[in-house]
């Protein structure tokens, strides 16, 4: 069964703890929640304290995908305010491991993420040390972007090293899914389907999902 996490950064934030119950309801696996400083990217959105205020409103796992430059720095915090995943980059981590075994020291699953123009190579050596790789489809920094196709073939790779490793992290895919590009990930072996605008934007955002779900199903 794959995954589907809405990612809030398209939500109303005036109104965030309704718009998490709505998705939850909805049928959402995890909430996606896109930490953004400005420095890594070039946008803001939100720290611990949103984090922890949204955690009463819902039962699912906080999926928190940290874009941020000094990670470790903000990673017992995020822990503190309810994350169930935190996901680093790793062009933002020079010392990846440490920060790998930081987020798992505070009792939360570690991911790690690379961006569309990093090799996959490059984590590689981490891949046994993770609980979920996450492979960006779109520049990180802002939601309602285009997929960018060159993720496949990332994701491709991370399965088969999965698989040959004998390891049992979680694929997630995050930008720009949508009907027409989530089959593309799952049958490339994506367990986890980031989206934002395709769900936040809509408002049934039960049809959303589960037009998501059917779409991977199809048979081509
Ligand atoms: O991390 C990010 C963007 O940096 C994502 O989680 C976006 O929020 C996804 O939005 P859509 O592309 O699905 O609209
Ligand atoms: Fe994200």
């Amino acid at each position: 069964m794959i995954k589907i996490a809405p990612s809030i950064l398209s939500a109303d934030f005036s109104k965030l703890g309704t718009e998490i119950q709505d998705v939850e309801q909805a049928g959402a696996d995890y909430i996606h929640v896109d930490v953004m400083d400005g420095h890594f990217v070039p946008n803001i959105t939100i720290g611990p304290l949103i984090a922890a205020s949204i955690k009463p409103h819902t039962q699912l796992p906080l999926d928190v995908h940290l874009m941020i430059e000094n990670a470790d720095h903000y990673i017992p915090a995020f822990a503190e305010a309810g994350a169930s995943i935190i996901t680093v980059h790793q062009e933002a981590s020079p010392h990846l491991h440490r920060t790998i075994q930081l987020i798992k020291q505070q009792g939360v699953k570690a991911g790690v993420v690379i961006n569309p123009a990093t090799p996959v190579e490059m984590i590689r050596d981490i891949l046994p040390d993770v609980d979920l790789v996450l492979i960006m489809t779109v520049n990180p920094g802002f939601g309602g972007q285009s997929f960018i196709p060159s993720g496949i073939k990332k994701i491709e790779q991370v399965a088969r090293w999965r698989k040959e490793y004998d390891l049992a992290f979680e694929i997630e895919v995050d930008g720009g899914i949508n009907t027409d590009t989530a089959k593309l990930c799952t049958d490339a072996g994506a367990d986890v389907l980031v989206a934002g605008s395709a769900i936040f934007k809509t408002q049934n955002r039960q049809q959303a999902i589960t037009d998501i779900r059917q779409s991977v199903k199809k048979v081509d």
